[in-house]
């Protein structure tokens, strides 16, 4: 179901949103309403745009044309507004390598304008329910991929944003790490909280998100409800073959040279 432009329930506004680099159009108008409360996928092969448009939507990168609004905060004219009220783990997550995880949660609650004693507290119950209470005096250069992840999730929720955006949060993590991340997700959207991410992985997508939105050449091809844009396609992933054009191995493209035939 397509959410009409205007709807004050949408968490994110996206209008005519461009980005050219030099000869490659990486976003070619994306608009798109995303509503507030829902477990949202964007999702699209690699290549598609997504992370140039969450860069453009969480005021990381300006874009060419278009506006994002979040929470009715305009991202371009009142970025302190709109940064305010989202938490962001970015693609390539680059954290203060030299302090502890917990010396990181202390620093970004003091930057976010949190009382110490709040950050604290905070931090202790982001620390345990992660996992991380163990390593919270580690340094962060010395934590592993998952780690990494988890710590700058407890990061991007310290302030209770009332969105947050995730590139790829999935991405080089454990099966067991994958589920304290998710079941602490889950619970920040069952308050009301709406949670942007991008991944490739349909079938993450199909069992997480309420919501997605399907990204292909710069340009949205489908977004609603999980189960509308699935239509008739047997799972999430057939239906997104077919809205992306994949193509299998044709005439001429048997790669007869692979393999143990010789
Ligand atoms: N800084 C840049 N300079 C030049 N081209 C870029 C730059 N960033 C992205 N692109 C190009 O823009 C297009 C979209 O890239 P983007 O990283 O947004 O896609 P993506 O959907 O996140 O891909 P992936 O799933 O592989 O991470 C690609 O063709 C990419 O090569």
């Amino acid at each position: 179901m397509a959410v009409g432009l205007g709807t004050t329930s949408a968490a994110v506004r996206i209008e005519g949103l461009w980005k050219r680099f030099g000869e490659q159009v990486a976003v070619a108008g994306v608009d798109l309403e995303i509503p507030a409360g829902r477990f949202v996928g964007l999702v699209g092969p690699n290549g598609a745009g997504k992370t140039t448009t969450l860069s453009m939507v969480t005021g990381l990168l300006r874009p060419d044309a278009g506006r994002v609004e979040i929470a009715g905060h305009d991202v371009w004219a009142d970025p302190a507004a709109a940064k305010a009220v989202i938490g962001v783990l970015p693609e390539g997550l680059r954290l203060f390598e030299r302090l502890s995880g917990r010396e990181l949660l202390a620093y970004t609650g003091r930057l976010r304008g949190l009382p110490g004693p709040e950050v604290d507290q905070r931090a202790t119950q982001l620390l345990d329910v992660l996992d991380l209470a163990g390593a919270q005096h580690k340094l962060v250069v010395d934590y592993s991929t998952g780690m990494r992840k988890k710590i700058g999730l407890a990061a991007a929720l310290l302030h209770n944003p009332e969105v947050l955006f995730l590139d790829e949060p999935f991405e080089g993590v454990d099966p067991v790490s994958a589920q304290t991340i998710r079941r602490v997700l889950e619970r920040y959207t069952a308050s009301g909280a709406t949670v942007v991410f991008s991944s490739h992985v349909m079938e993450l997508v199909e069992s997480l998100c309420s919501w997605v939105a399907v990204l292909a050449g710069g340009r949205i091809r489908a977004h609603g409800p999980v189960a509308e844009v699935r239509g008739e396609a047997p799972s999430l992933q057939d239906a997104f073959l077919e809205l992306v054009g994949a193509r299998g191995l044709s005439e001429g493209q048997t790669l007869d040279w692979l393999g143990g035939a010789r």
